[in-house]
């Protein structure tokens, strides 16, 4: 619902913005608008990869933000019962609604349902992130001609239920056991242990009636390793779960409130030989299994997963500084000359450091999110074809992106919320609801630090390639090129260029790499076995994974920028962000630069005092760099965020509501604190 205020100033809107003309903007935030150097609507359809494009994504959100059918109390003020019903309910709604509107392409889709959910989980997003993708990626045809139609008109709602109770990360290790039966021609899925319980999967506790399963094949009493089943676990007619299934919901978590993770047991039970899914590696009837072209297919799912979460990431930051910009251009305190007014919290040097290196990572993971998802199409492509040569290459580029996004992308949320003093931990903010739908993406698909290592694992190898002087991938290509000796800049103009910046980038990356890949080296031929050498080695992998990222996301940065058409004010801000984010991350690992000498004291100084001047630069834009992302107030879901600048008007409005202020005087006070009180012998 758009809140129209009474009007007391003009409020000059570019013709393209969507935002409903408030009508009182706070004054701040107008003269940062009016100041700006750039039009952020240019900036908008660039990011969006077109004007029709914007304008599409636009009535996508209006058709969901506008539906009175999806409209509900705040879920600040839900209880965690009426979250997961309200999820649901409007799971179910949006799928109606999907089909009344026609929206049959993906990315209408995917926007439609975003806006509909706004800052809460989506009550199939387990049906609609993994369990199709999965059916999608490890169907044959018969299978998937059997059980995507079920799938996608939701006869059926499913979940992806791989980690157990007692293992995650190691899914070789996972204990669910597929035996074959020959003689009756099916599966007999079990659970061994306690520790072997499916535990985690999303929408499993209470809502999903189907999983693919991920467990230990046996066939002619050998173990082949981990396949994909899908399995029914609850009636399609009353919901109960089948015989031999056990089924919950593992309880409250630190977010994803309205989610219904849960836990799956298994006794003995029996599915036909046909629901193990079969692209890639089969079970003839008499048991006989034929392994799949290439032993990490099973993992596919996960491969996708991750591309999404660096998309996922740099929206969820770009909220986040969107919030924390805007505030902190209303906001002001602390009186620096007697009787004139407190400044903007923004003009806070120390306040532009904390947001302006996330407002830069937004725009910097954003750019790179598209070329990762890129490359997961053409990978895609090649390996439709039969070719599975670069799904090593993805496996490791899109653990690592995923990892070294989402690291950067929660503690900017964490830094943004903190830069909003107080209101930042109120549920009002926003910022409570981002920061615990996105904790988790550190963990999930891939914790972090595995993902690095497996980033790593890939690098060590490319280096051992490198030296060999064969061929290797365009994108870890500079691991076969020499050393370029010490940084050339001269000048501070020298360190504002480019090439510079990501030839230092790319540097340090080689320099860690190579350095891990040495110690490797000495450390077995110390006489220690691999797996200890890898484990005394883990500083050295993780630095080089993450440098190797950092070098991905800056150049993709750089040649964004190099690449695309846009007007010379777009670029100027942009070739600013893009020095900053470079600068910034230089500054931020000196030690890095100046450890081999590359750089030297002199070169740091100058760095430092460049990133102080970028400052400025992007202080006057940072408002339109914000609106530029273009985020509705239905979908920032936020009172310290909202466009208008209005922020103590709603935060006032929004506490009204609070549950606590129904009534004047709360039931509390007559069971407890009026006996208390009235039985003190003490007399006002
Ligand atoms: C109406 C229509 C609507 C449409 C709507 C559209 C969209 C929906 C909208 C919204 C929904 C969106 C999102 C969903 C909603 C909410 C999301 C909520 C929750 C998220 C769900 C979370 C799910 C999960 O977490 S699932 C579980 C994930 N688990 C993991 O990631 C486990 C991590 N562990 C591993 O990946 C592996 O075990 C390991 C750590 C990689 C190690 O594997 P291992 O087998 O032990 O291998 P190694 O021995 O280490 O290595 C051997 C060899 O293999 C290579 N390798 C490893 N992995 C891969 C891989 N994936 N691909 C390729 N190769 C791989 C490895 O490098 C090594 O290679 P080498 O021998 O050559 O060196
Ligand atoms: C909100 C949420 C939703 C989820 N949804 C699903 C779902 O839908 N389906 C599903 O199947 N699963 C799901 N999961 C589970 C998730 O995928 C796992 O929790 C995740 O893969 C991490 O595994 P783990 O919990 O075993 O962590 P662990 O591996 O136990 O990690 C604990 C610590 O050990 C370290 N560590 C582990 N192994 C190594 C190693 N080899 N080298 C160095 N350090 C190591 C890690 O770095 C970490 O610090 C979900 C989890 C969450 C939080």
């Amino acid at each position: 619902m758009i809140v129209l205020f009474n009007c007391t100033c003009a409020v000059p809107t570019t013709m393209d913005s969507f935002h409903p003309v408030p009508v009182k903007v706070n004054p701040d935030l107008q003269k940062e608008r009016d100041a700006a150097l750039f039009n952020p609507v240019e900036l908008t359809y660039l990011k969006d990869g077109g004007k029709d494009k914007t304008e599409r994504r636009r009535r996508c959100e209006l058709l969901a933000i506008n539906d009175p059918d999806l409209q509900h109390k705040d879920i600040s003020f839900m209880a965690r019962n009426e979250r997961y019903s309200n999820a649901v309910r409007k799971a179910v709604i949006i799928a109606r609604k999907i089909k009344e509107h026609r929206l049959t392409n993906m990315e209408e889709k995917q926007l439609y349902i975003s806006a509909a959910t706004q800052y809460d989980t989506y009550g199939f997003g387990l049906h609609y992130g993994m369990f199709l993708p999965a059916l999608s990626a490890q169907c044959d045809e018969e299978q998937r001609n059997y059980w995507l139609p079920l799938a996608e008109n939701l006869k059926i709602l499913g979940t992806y239920a791989q980690t157990e109770l007692g293992h995650g990360t190691f899914i070789r290790g996972l204990e669910t056991t597929a035996i074959y039966d020959p003689k009756t021609e099916e599966f007999v899925l079990h659970t061994p242990t306690l520790s072997a319980l499916k535990w985690w999967p999303g929408n499993m506790g209470k809502t999903a009636t189907h999983a693919v399963v991920l467990a230990q094949l046996y066939t002619n009493g050998k173990s082949y390793g981990l396949h994909p089943f899908i399995v029914q676990l609850r009636s399609l007619e009353n919901h109960q779960p089948l015989p031999g299934i056990t089924l919950g919901d593992i309880g409250p978590k630190l977010g994803f409130h309205s989610f219904d993770n849960g836990f799956l047991g298994f006794d003995h039970v029996r599915i036909p030989r046909r629901n193990m899914l079969m692209k890639y590696s089969q079970v003839s009837p008499d048991g006989f299994y034929i392994k799949p072209i290439h032993a990490k297919l099973t993992y596919s799912t996960m491969v996708e997963a991750r591309v999404t979460l660096v998309s996922d990431i740099a929206y969820s930051l770009s909220q986040a500084v969107t919030i924390a910009v805007r505030y902190s251009a209303v906001r002001r305190q602390t009186e620096q000359i007697k009787g004139v007014k407190e400044p903007q919290i923004l003009d806070y040097r120390t306040q532009q450091l904390k947001l302006f290196p996330y407002l830069a990572a937004a725009y910097a993971f954003t750019f790179t999110s598209f070329v990762i998802t890129g490359r997961y199409i053409e990978v895609q492509n090649e390996m439709n074809d039969g070719n599975m040569e670069s799904l090593s290459e993805l496996h490791a580029l899109s653990a690592g992106l995923k990892a070294f996004t989402s690291y950067v992308g929660n503690e900017g949320i964490e830094v943004c919320r903190l830069s909003c003093g107080g209101h930042g931990y109120s549920q009002a903010s926003g910022f409570p609801e981002l920061y615990t739908l996105t904790a988790p993406i550190s963990t999930f698909e891939g914790e972090n630090t595995v993902m690095l290592l497996q980033t790593a694992r890939y690098l060590m190898k490319c280096a051992t390639t490198a030296k060999r002087g064969l061929e290797l991938p365009r994108f870890v290509l500079y691991l076969s090129q020499r050393q370029k000796g010490q940084c050339p800049a001269r000048n501070e103009s020298d360190l504002l260029d480019h090439g510079l910046l990501s030839d230092a980038f790319e540097h340090r990356a080689r320099r860690l790499v190579i350095e891990a890949a040495q110690k490797m080296q000495s450390n077995i031929g110390k006489g220690n076995p691999q797996h200890v050498a890898w484990n005394n080695c883990h500083m050295y992998l993780l630095k080089a994974a993450s440098a190797h990222c950092h070098f991905y996301v800056v150049q993709t940065f750089v040649k964004y920028i190099n690449d695309t058409e846009m007007s010379d004010a777009v670029r100027d801000i942009l070739t600013s962000l893009c020095q900053f984010y470079a600068l910034h991350g230089i500054w931020q690992n000196a030690g890095d630069f100046l450890q081999d000498g590359y750089m030297n004291g002199n070169q740091l100084d100058m760095v430092q005092s460049l990133v102080g001047k970028l400052l400025d630069k992007i202080r006057i834009n940072a408002v339109a760099l914000v609106d530029a992302f273009d985020f509705r107030d239905e979908i920032l879901c936020s009172k310290l965020g909202k466009y208008d600048g209005n922020v103590y008007e709603a935060m006032y409005e929004w506490a009204k509501n609070s549950p606590l202020n129904k009534t004047e005087v709360h039931d509390s006070y007559n069971k407890y604190l009026r006996p208390l009180m009235q039985s003190s012998k003490a007399k006002l």
